[in-house]
């Protein structure tokens, strides 16, 4: 019940959210409408909000907003990007006295005296409008079709470990695609911890910081043993799932073992063409992920909860997957009259995922180091033969942006 509440609350701010447009009210009595000359912009002030025309586009900003963001030398530290002003001492029913635009910039004068200047094309930029025109991380979605023509060039060692272009080539189709590999890295932990701190720093996890593992038995989990292994994101069970997933299989004496991908993110948007209230119970009913072990010296219990799909919501871009049916705990954050909705939502998902065209088959040698973003490409494997061991570690998703972003990619 408390749930269902959730989603009407969730339901009335989106509804709000498209009726945020402003009734064209006059301020006092003064002539709210103006046209600036050259006609390219036009602006009004609204009762509770300011309209600007502007680049084509009709954007709306919230008088407290354009008060929040005044960039001024006192309320902005532009050395820290910081912002200075109090947002507590803000009125709510804050209105500009004077308001003024030219070619390039609004001037708004507060009832304190104190002037705000924006450019408008920095508005335009971080507006509503504009943000939700376009996606916050640009992607291909693939099948295996689509990654197999797009004929993605893999780094080599030695080049990937000495230039910058090589790096930025790397993570630049890591992004658009959540996967990508190193070739010729020497065949060792070590070598691997230096491809992957090329990258961005190791998360270190109940794993370890650089973990190697074979079919041991050696932790509470069937990654150690010879199975199969179904499509899955790791660490579900995390409150922040690991953001990357590095594997490098350093031997292999058999047969089989070979690595599935999936693009979850490729099913997640073909569930969204087909049923929105199918992509809606993915990405608004959370549930939990647990993983229990009892290694005799440590007890390990981790609970993670959240969506399987975790989206933006102004524009439904998915941003994150939890898709772990191994590490699944029971749903007891569902109400029943959900529940059902939910299995067949989730049952959506999972048939698109299972497509055999969706899947990408590659057999990991020594050498061909992988990153696996992993709150988007599902991983899996083929049974084995044989030793078969297989070393890597996890990167928080923030560090690789950041190291994306110091490169001049979007990210
Ligand atoms: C990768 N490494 C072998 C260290 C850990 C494997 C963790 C497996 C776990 N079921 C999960 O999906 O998170
Ligand atoms: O053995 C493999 O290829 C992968 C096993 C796995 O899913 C994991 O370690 O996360
Ligand atoms: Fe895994």
């Amino acid at each position: 019940m408390a749930l269902i509440q959730f989603w009407k609350l969730r339901a009335s701010v989106r509804s709000a959210s498209r009726a945020w447009g402003c009734a064209p009210v006059m301020v006092g009595s003064k002539k709210s409408q103006h046209t600036v000359a050259g006609g390219s912009r036009n602006w009004q002030l609204l009762d509770d909000c300011f309209e600007l025309q502007y680049g084509g586009q009709v954007m709306h900003f919230n008088y407290v907003w354009l008060r929040d963001h005044c960039r001024s030398a006192s309320c902005y530290n532009s050395k820290t990007n910081q912002r200075n002003l109090d947002t507590g001492s803000i009125a709510l029913d804050i209105r500009p006295t004077k308001t003024r635009v030219d070619e390039e910039n609004l001037f708004l004068t507060w009832p304190d005296g104190h002037i705000t200047r924006y450019n408008l094309a920095w508005l335009a930029k971080n507006s509503y409008q504009g943000q939700k025109s376009s996606a916050i991380q640009p992607r291909i979605l693939w099948n295996s079709e689509i990654y197999t023509n797009a004929k993605v060039p893999s780094v080599s060692w030695e080049k990937f470990m000495s230039c910058d272009d090589e790096l930025k080539t790397f993570l630049s189709n890591f992004l658009l695609y959540g996967i990508a590999f190193v070739e010729d890295v020497p065949a060792t932990i070590d070598d691997t911890e230096t491809v992957t701190k090329r990258v961005s720093i190791i998360r270190e996890t109940i794993y370890g910081r650089m973990w190697s593992f074979t079919s041991d038995f050696s932790r509470g989990d069937t990654a150690y043993t010879k199975l199969a292994l179904d499509r899955h994101t790791d660490t579900a069970y995390f409150q922040e799932p690991s953001g990357i997933q590095v594997f490098h299989c350093l031997r292999h004496e058999g047969t089989g073992g070979r690595t599935l991908l999936v693009d979850g993110f490729y099913s997640a948007n073909r569930v969204l063409e087909q049923s929105l209230e199918n992509f809606e119970l993915l990405s608004r009913v959370p549930i939990k992920h647990e993983f229990i072990e009892n290694l005799g010296t440590q007890v390990n219990h981790m609970i993670g909860i959240g969506p399987v799909l975790s989206v933006y919501p102004w524009n439904n871009e998915v941003y994150m997957m939890r898709y772990n049916n191994y590490d699944r705990a029971v749903i007891n954050t569902v109400p029943h009259n959900v529940v059902q909705r939910w299995y067949a939502a989730h049952r959506h998902l999972t048939d698109e995922l299972r497509k055999p065209e969706n899947e990408l088959w590659v057999k990991l040698k020594p050498g061909k180091v992988l990153f696996i973003d992993n709150w988007r490409v599902l991983h899996g494997r083929e049974s084995f033969t044989g030793f078969r061991q297989l070393c890597g570690c996890y990167l928080t998703r923030d560090d690789v942006l950041n190291t994306a972003r110091s490169l001049g990619l979007q990210a």
